[in-house]
């Protein structure tokens, strides 16, 4: 239920629902599924709610940190909507925790490699040997972080593990194409595939659990329904 999530999960569940980030509808993803709700983080542009998003990531890597013993150098946000995220959380960072984190830098990619000036695909720290740590608003299929894992990798970089705002619990695509069959979560094969932690500040189960306070019935049914048909086995 909403109500046990910790408070800091409550505040960006409330954060996000205030500021129009939870959509209801009908919404094409990059996975091409057709979703009736949508996360969309780049709504998160205030300073309140850039700050309430950068709040409960700082929070979510500082307890992995704690409990986990993630270590990172530097937080990467892939463009686009990671770019402004990775910024955010770094401040954050340094602002919870200066006696061990004001040494974080951030960095992001440019979506199509710049060929004048400085050049390159990589803004900020060079990533040559640092942990890396990959942020970004929202796990459906994976494809994104994949992509992100890849241009790190490119640049020497080792991925220390992934945090997202929201984990949507869905099975990767099927090979086949056939989405009716059940298969296994994007982020657990993630997590196998790489050998990283994986963290989400909320998943699906929270958002439904959340909206018996805030969507309409037919809005709820519609969400549980698709859960039902896309979300992942394990
Ligand atoms: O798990 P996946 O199936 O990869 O999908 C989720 C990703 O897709 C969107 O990014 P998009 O590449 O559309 O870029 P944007 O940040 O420019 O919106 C979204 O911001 C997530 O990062
Ligand atoms: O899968 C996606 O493309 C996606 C889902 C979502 O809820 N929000 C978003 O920005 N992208």
């Amino acid at each position: 239920m909403a109500s046990q999530l910790p408070a800091y999960k409550q505040k960006f569940l409330e954060a996000a629902t205030s500021g129009g980030v939870l959509k209801f509808g009908s919404f094409e993803l990059k996975s091409k599924r057709i979703s009736p709700y949508f996360f969309n983080a780049g709504l998160f542009h205030t300073a309140r709610l850039a700050g309430a998003i950068a709040d409960a990531f700082a929070r979510t890597i500082i307890q992995a940190q704690r409990e986990q013993g993630l270590e990172f150098d530097v937080v990467f946000g892939p463009a686009y909507k990671g770019i402004p995220l990775a910024s955010a959380i770094t401040i954050k960072l340094g602002e919870i925790e200066p006696s061990n984190l004001d040494r974080v830098s951030y960095s992001f990619d440019r979506k199509e490699a710049k060929d004048h000036g400085e050049g390159g695909n990589i803004v900020g720290a060079p990533l040559k040997g640092k942990k890396v740590l990959i942020v970004d608003d929202v796990i459906t299929a994976g494809t994104a972080k994949r992509e992100a894992i890849d241009k790190i990798r490119k640049e020497g970089g080792i991925v220390a593990g992934i945090v997202v705002a929201l984990d949507r619990m869905e099975k990767l695509p099927a090979a086949d194409g056939d989405d009716s069959k059940p298969g296994p979560s994007a982020i657990g094969e993630l997590r196998k595939e790489y050998g990283i932690p994986i963290f989400a500040i909320l998943t699906l189960d929270d958002i439904i659990a959340g909206m018996k306070t805030f969507a309409s019935e037919e809005e709820i049914q519609r969400t549980e329904a698709y859960r039902a048909k896309y979300k992942a086995t394990d």
